[in-house]
Order: structure tokens, then sequence, then C-alpha cells
């Protein structure tokens, strides 16, 4: 049985304005329970996409299709909607609200979508606990180090057990300790079957995360690498489930399974197989 796509793109393009489009025809499927990292130069597009997928912005022509809803159709609150429930995202700069607690940071997307207030601290707790900051629930984001900040972020994406993560540079801000822990954290979600989006600049954080790369140059996909780098290796594009996973994930601490790669070229990726657009 094949798995329902997560993102689906048809020729979507992207103008901003009478310039070269930001996004230049891309037909693109993320298969659900798959890892795809976007890699790209700055300006190359990663964003806009990203924008797209979301619900964030509209192609000017072409679709988009994210866990079987057009994205591109939806109106401004239909998409905000769709983003609560089915979208989780992390940032760069992890985009946590420093007046309020970890835990509080963390129950923001349910009191959105209107979780119980009970289901909605089981869940905060579960979260906490599985990604080790439980200690920090009452601390204030401020107080916390880059890489415990960033843990914050992604309970706080999880909440709602979006469909899809969507990941921006998520560990551009963070020393080689830290990012090399986010990503095992992008990992173990991946291997319990949680879709990811990767958009990063850096090929080894894609290489060792990832499943498929792909490149971005002025708005177009010129490569779509298969490799063997992320969790379970294969597995998630045949037999992942649909659908995020419904408990609080279990994450391995020691950090130990990525298998990182030197520093290739894409096309040098591990057992990666290459087609060039
Ligand atoms: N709101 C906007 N209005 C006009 N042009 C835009 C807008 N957003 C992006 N662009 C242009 O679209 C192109 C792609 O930008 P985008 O931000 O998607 O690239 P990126 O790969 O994400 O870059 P970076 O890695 O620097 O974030 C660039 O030429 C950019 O200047």
């Amino acid at each position: 049985m094949t798995n329902a796509p997560m993102i689906e793109l048809a020729e979507a393009t992207k103008r901003y304005d009478d310039g070269p489009p930001a996004l230049a025809g891309v037909t693109l499927t993320v298969a659900a329970g798959e890892c795809l990292a976007v890699l790209g130069h700055s300006g190359s597009g990663k964003s806009t996409l990203l924008n797209l997928i979301a619900g964030l912005d509209r192609p000017s022509s072409g679709t988009v299709t994210v866990d079987g809803t057009r994205v591109d159709q939806l109106g401004e609150a239909g998409s905000a909607r769709f983003r609560r429930a089915s979208i989780g995202m992390i940032f760069q700069f992890f985009n946590l609200l420093d007046d309020l607690t970890v835990l509080d940071n963390v129950l923001v997307p349910a009191q959105l979508a209107g979780m119980g207030k009970g289901e909605a601290r089981r869940r905060a707790a579960d979260l906490l606990g599985s990604l080790g900051i439980d200690r920090h629930a009452k601390a204030y984001p401020q107080r916390l180090s880059g890489g415990e900040r960033q843990r914050v972020a992604v309970a706080r994406a999880l909440m709602n057990r979006p469909a899809l993560l969507l990941a921006d540079e998520p560990t551009g801000a963070l020393d080689s300790r830290s990012a090399a822990d986010v990503r095992q954290l992008l990992l173990d979600l991946n291997a319990e079957g949680q879709t990811i989006l990767l958009v990063t600049h850096d090929v080894e954080l894609a290489a060792s995360t990832a499943h498929r790369t792909i490149e971005l140059v002025d708005g177009a996909v010129v490569r779509d690498v298969e490799h063997s780098g992320g969790a379970g290796d294969g597995a998630a594009r045949g037999s992942a489930p649909s659908s995020a996973p419904s408990s609080a994930p279990s994450f391995s601490r020691d950090g130990g399974a990525a298998n990182a790669p030197g520093l290739p070229g894409l096309s040098g990726l591990p057992g990666s197989t290459e087609a060039v657009r």
C-alpha cells in the first residue's frame, strides 16, 4: 500500500513583482513519513516554498496540497485554521514568547486550537518530559540555553500533533553540540513517523537528517537526491503512518545514531540516487 502524499506541489510558481519568479514551476511530492531537506543559497526560494506549503502565502499559479487540503485555495482564516491543525513550525531563532514561561509557551497552540485545559496540560507535560526539559517548565525562555530553547520550540510545534513539521534552519543559531542534539531530535521524531520538511543551508545537516534532499537554484528544483541519511533509512517512504504519532514521542538522549558524512557535495551523499531536473 502506498501512503497518500503529505505535500504535493504542481507547477507552483510565485512572482512578487516583474522580475524573475521566486519560485519557478516547482512540482514536488513528499510522502507521509518522509524527511525532506531543502537546500539552496540565499535567495534561491526556500522561504517562499515554505510559506506556500504553510499557507502563509499563495502561489501566483499552480497548486499546493498539504495533508489533503488545497492550501492555495484557503482564505486567511481557513489557512490559519489549517496551520493550527496540521502544521508545526520551528525556526532558527526559536520565536518563543519571552514573557511566558516554558510551559505557557508550549500551551499556546493548544489554547488557540481550543483543546481542553486538562488534556493540554497532560500533553505539554508529556512533551516536556520526553524532550528532557520538564525541569524548566516554570522558567522563562531567556534563562535557557539555545539548545533548550529549541527543544521548547519543538514541544510547542508538536503540541497539536501536526501532520507536518516545518523546520527552518533549526540549528542555525546553535553551537555544534546543541545542533547535534536538535538533529538527533529530528531523527527520532521522523523515526516515529513524523513527516518533516527541513530548510537549511547546511549540506551536512541535510545529509544526516533527511532521506532525500532537493536543491533550489533561482526558484527551480535543480537536484532531487535520495540518500541514506535520515531515520529508518527508506522505511518512511513506504510504510510510515499517514498522520503524526498520537502519543508523546520518546527520544533517545545520547545523540548517537546520526549518520553524518563529511561535507559532501549533494551528488556525493552516501547511497544517493540523483535525479537532475
Ligand atoms: N515579500 C517579497 N517581496 C518581493 N520579493 C521577495 C519577497 N520575498 C522573497 N522575495 C524574493 O524572492 C526570492 C527568493 O527569496 P526567498 O526568501 O524565498 O529565498 P531563501 O532561499 O529563503 O533565502 P534565505 O536563505 O536568504 O532566507 C529572492 O529574490 C527574494 O528577494
